[in-house]
């Protein structure tokens, strides 16, 4: 399949490889869908809120009660990501996965409520085994659920006063080095920042050893990171094209890669967030962003937006001309 797709590239009218990461882009949607690729019928983004019991550190900008407040705007379309989800045509879907507020019933809200946020990290496990289990097993059914309604190309978004840090306790636990990527967030004060990284290493230190994802997760995760893996997992296992966003979703996607390595090839890096420790996660499961817009909203935002490009080089392998087709020489 991969010579067959190679070879479609090559016959278009352009110079060998001119289009760049657009014909990487092509090649890896020609092979999950096993064919040249075609447009996704329909698309969506799925927003994975939680909260954190390591806020309790103060390691954010803003108060806890931002993360159902921001849920309520995304239901009610005024966030970035609903734009952008305009933009490009796709849907949005809001996952409770652990916000510490109840929600009433809505059309845009998934209740996956594994608990009313975690447990602070820094002194005792963030959930239970039991917990982290269950909340990948949550990813997974809404995975499945997203594959019946006849989702093609999702995305993953992520929505947590307290997410960064999580995050970086996650690659920590991982092996990767806390000098590598700890950084801000969202703007924090230097103090901020400090209590951050003491956080990281005072939870690494009281957790360590680390056995497998699911003891990463239960000790320095969080509901909302078990679902986004659990929904790595289950799409990249029925062949659905996923796209990540920036520092959070990409260490959910650690868990998930540490699971199952193969998910990689399912799996797109929408863009390049500011925060450090973003490329260095990336670049430790092979992804190379699709976007560098100097962004570190997460939502979903950097994913959404990169499929404009996706469906783009989607058509350009459709629709191009070849030499032959367009009577444009090339040497022998
Ligand atoms: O996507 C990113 O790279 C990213 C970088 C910094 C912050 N965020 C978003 O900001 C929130 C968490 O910020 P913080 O500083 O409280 O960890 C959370 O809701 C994330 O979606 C997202
Ligand atoms: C307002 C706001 C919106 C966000 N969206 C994702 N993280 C966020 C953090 C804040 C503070």
């Amino acid at each position: 399949m991969k010579e067959q797709i190679q070879k479609r590239l090559d016959s278009l009218t352009k110079p060998q490889g001119s289009l760049g990461k657009l014909e990487d882009i092509a090649l890896k949607m020609g092979l999950i869908q096993g064919r040249i690729p075609k447009l996704p019928r329909k698309k969506a983004v799925y927003v994975f809120a939680g909260d954190h019991g390591v806020v309790e550190e103060d390691v954010s900008a803003s108060p806890k009660e931002v993360t159902p407040q921001m849920v309520l705007n995304f239901l009610n379309g005024g966030a970035a990501i609903n734009v952008f989800s305009r933009h490009t045509n796709s849907d949005v879907l809001v996952v409770d996965a652990g916000v510490n507020f109840y929600f009433k019933d809505n059309p845009g809200l998934i209740k996956k409520k594994v608990g009313y946020g975690t447990k602070n990290f820094t002194k005792e496990r963030a959930m239970s085994i039991i917990e982290a289990k269950k909340s990948i097993e949550y990813g997974r059914e809404i995975a499945r659920h997203s594959i019946v309604n006849g989702v093609e190309l999702a995305a993953i978004g992520d929505m947590g006063i307290g997410n960064t840090t999580t995050a970086t306790a996650i690659a920590c636990a991982f092996g990767i080095p806390l000098k590598d990527i700890i950084d801000i967030g969202t703007v924090i004060t230097n103090e901020q920042l400090n209590n951050k990284k003491r956080a990281v290493e005072k939870a690494i230190e009281l957790h360590k050893p680390f056995k497998d994802s699911i003891d990463v997760l239960s000790k320095v995760g969080s509901y909302c990171f078990g679902e986004m893996a659990g929904f790595l997992l289950e799409c990249a296992e029925n062949k659905i094209p996923v796209v990540l966003d920036g520092f959070p979703t990409t260490a959910a996607a650690m868990i998930a890669y540490k699971i199952n390595p193969k998910i990689k090839n399912f799996i797109f890096a929408g863009h390049k967030s500011l925060v450090k420790g973003h490329s260095v996660i990336l670049k430790s499961m092979e992804l190379d962003p699709i976007l560098d817009l100097n962004m570190r909203l997460g939502e979903g935002t950097g994913a959404v937006l990169s499929f404009s490009l996706i469906e783009a080089a989607i058509k350009m392998i459709n629709e191009m001309e070849t030499f032959e087709s367009a009577n444009v020489s090339k040497k022998e």
